[in-house]
């Protein structure tokens, strides 16, 4: 039903190990950009890029805004390693495979994971670039049985049926809120619901009105899938979006959903989201591990 690609616990240690003899920085933080968002990784400091063409097993990116490539280095002094440009559903692969680095990053001992998109505004009090705080999700694929975890589960990995209660880690919220207050975000910096779809079209007017109704504040087309397999292997999870564009709920609007528009937005709003990702970095508390 749908393409089949289960993830090998061998393929991602093989690529975990040969990113590893590559370089040697060893992170602790992963950041996945979202649509033109790459400028994320510009922050990097001590940078050792890799094409994903040239990683054993990578996926390929295909879409507009997404560079390909996987650059490690520091940011305040932490070790991190910085995805310009992820996979989509619509890009045909299989679920499992467009969610594999997460396994790679945990392999390679990443404990936390900070994903960004762009989304478009249902909820109408959001207004385009804003910055939504993720606090939790819909999985509109997940309903038709389309999830990352889909087929034999690997304990090495996770639990057959991990909890996605606590997905998104609320000390985390708490702190990128304090954070954008004290840049003076605080005029645009939400929180709310991101529900994911399929794509790559754009929504219909009755299926925003739907997803609103559902209890959704923003809709896109990434981020679940990621942060799903992030929360199986056991890293922690902080997820934002930039409201890119407003979701059309009202038929006399002439408005149009578009890709452009997407990215302009991005590009006008990466100052602040550089700001916002590089302060949260420098003031997460490293985890805590409790040894038995
Ligand atoms: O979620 P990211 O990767 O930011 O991309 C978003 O932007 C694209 C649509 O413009 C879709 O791929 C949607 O998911
Ligand atoms: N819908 C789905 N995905 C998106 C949107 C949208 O309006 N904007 C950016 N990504």
């Amino acid at each position: 039903m749908f393409p089949d690609s289960s993830t090998c616990y061998e393929d991602c240690k093989a690529t975990a190990e040969w990113l590893k003899a590559q370089t040697s920085v060893r992170p602790l933080v992963a950041i996945v950009c979202g649509s033109g968002m790459g400028g994320l990784a510009d922050m990097l400091k001590d940078q050792v890029a890799f094409n994903y063409k040239d990683i054993p097993n990578f996926p390929q990116s295909t879409v507009h805004g997404h560079a390909g490539r996987l650059v490690f280095g520091t940011l305040k002094g932490r070790p991190c390693v910085c995805m310009q440009g992820r996979f989509h559903l619509y890009e045909g692969y299989a679920i499992q495979k467009i969610t594999l680095p997460m396994r790679i990053f945990s392999l390679m001992g990443v404990e936390t994971v900070i994903l960004t998109n762009a989304a478009g505004g249902l909820n109408q009090d959001f207004k385009v670039g804003d910055i939504m705080i993720i606090k939790d999700h819909v999985n509109i694929p997940g309903f038709a049985g389309n999830n990352p975890l889909t087929g034999p589960n690997d304990d090495r990995f996770g639990v057959r049926f991990p909890c996605m209660s606590d997905a998104y880690d609320r000390d985390l919220q708490q702190l990128a809120l304090d954070v954008g207050q004290e840049l003076g975000y605080g005029d645009f910096l939400r929180e709310g619901v991101y529900c994911v779809l399929g794509g790559p079209s754009f929504e219909t007017i009755a299926e925003c009105r739907m997803l609103h109704k559902l209890g959704a504040d923003a809709v896109g087309m990434s981020t679940v899938h990621e942060v799903i397999v992030a929360r199986h292997c056991g890293m922690r999870v902080f997820a934002l979006s930039l409201i890119t564009n407003k979701s059309v709920m009202d038929y006399d609007s002439e408005e149009k959903a578009n890709h452009e528009e997407v990215l302009e937005t991005s590009r006008l709003r990466s100052s602040q989201l550089q700001k916002m990702v590089s302060n949260l970095v420098n003031k997460m508390e490293p985890i805590k591990h409790t040894n038995f």
